[in-house]
């Protein structure tokens, strides 16, 4: 299989206290889906915001598709931020708008920014987007407006959004962490496809241990800054999850239901 992205001894530091990253290194292969776990304060969301350069690391290396991304100027920028789709814990959807509008949203990093501001769009990009929204179950929304959604509907168009930009990665920071049990199962099931089904790799931050054993090929465990744990969530023990999340552990045994008891 090939590495689509390649982290190398990537460090991150806010201030002269705050180590958030610390010389971490790892890769994903095409079409993988990969879980970060760790305790509030791991450095997870710093992560993804590394790779996706909305801040940036203080050392080390992020090849995406064969090129060091952390090299990029401005320019460039723009060309690799269209190969990453992202998806929030709060959507980040325009409320007032409908749903198709913000689907076409993520095709703005194709655009120039006067076509942007005056919404243009092609055909081929309307037809892409109510695709895209029949795939995710929402052909009946198509023209609503988005604050008539539920969370659930509201992070299906944030998965549209992200996939009308044609990505190679998927970046889902906390995407259900919002929800409830039914709808979070139905947003992982869609992630799941996506990596499957189309070959986009996907990378989920999470705090449901559960639900990233369930649905891994990899687990990547963050604990201050650093990987504790890098491989299959069929091999990690229960005190591997106990390194990971040091006194954070307690409630989490009781979510995976004794899968790895004894
Ligand atoms: N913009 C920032 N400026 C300074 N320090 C920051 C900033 N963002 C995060 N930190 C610090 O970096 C460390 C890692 O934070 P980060 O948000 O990446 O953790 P996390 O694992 O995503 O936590 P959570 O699960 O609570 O979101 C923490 O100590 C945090 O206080």
């Amino acid at each position: 299989m090939k590495t689509l992205l390649d982290v190398r001894n990537v460090s991150k530091r806010y201030s002269q206290e705050t180590l958030a990253l610390s010389n971490v290194s790892f890769s994903v292969n095409e079409g993988e889906f990969v879980s970060i776990i760790g305790p509030s304060g791991a450095g997870k969301s710093t992560l993804l915001r590394c790779i996706n350069r909305m801040i940036d690391a203080t050392d080390g290396e992020i090849i995406l598709d064969n090129e060091n991304i952390l090299n990029y100027n401005k320019k460039d920028l723009r060309k690799c931020r269209s190969k990453i789709g992202m998806i929030f814990q709060h959507y980040n959807l325009v409320n007032r708008l409908s749903v198709i509008e913000n689907v076409l949203h993520g095709r703005l990093g194709y655009k120039s920014t006067f076509a942007g501001m005056l919404g243009i769009y092609s055909e081929e990009e309307k037809r892409q987007a109510i695709k895209l929204l029949g795939m995710l179950g929402l052909e009946q929304e198509i023209y609503k407006r988005c604050d008539q959604l539920s969370g659930g509907q509201k992070q299906r168009v944030g998965i549209a959004r992200a996939l009308i930009q044609d990505p190679k990665l998927l970046l889902c920071d906390e995407p259900i962490a919002s929800l409830d049990p039914n709808a979070s199962k139905v947003i992982m099931d869609y992630l799941k496809t996506v990596s499957t089904t189309m070959g986009i790799t996907v990378i989920v931050n999470l705090h449901q241990v559960d639900v990233a054993l369930n649905y891994s090929d990899q687990i990547i465990g963050v604990s201050k800054g650093e990987i504790v744990y890098h491989g299959s969530p069929k091999d990690i023990t229960n005190s591997q999850i106990h390194s990971i999340y040091g006194s954070e552990a307690g409630d989490l045994m009781l979510d995976i239901g004794g899968r790895n008891a004894g």
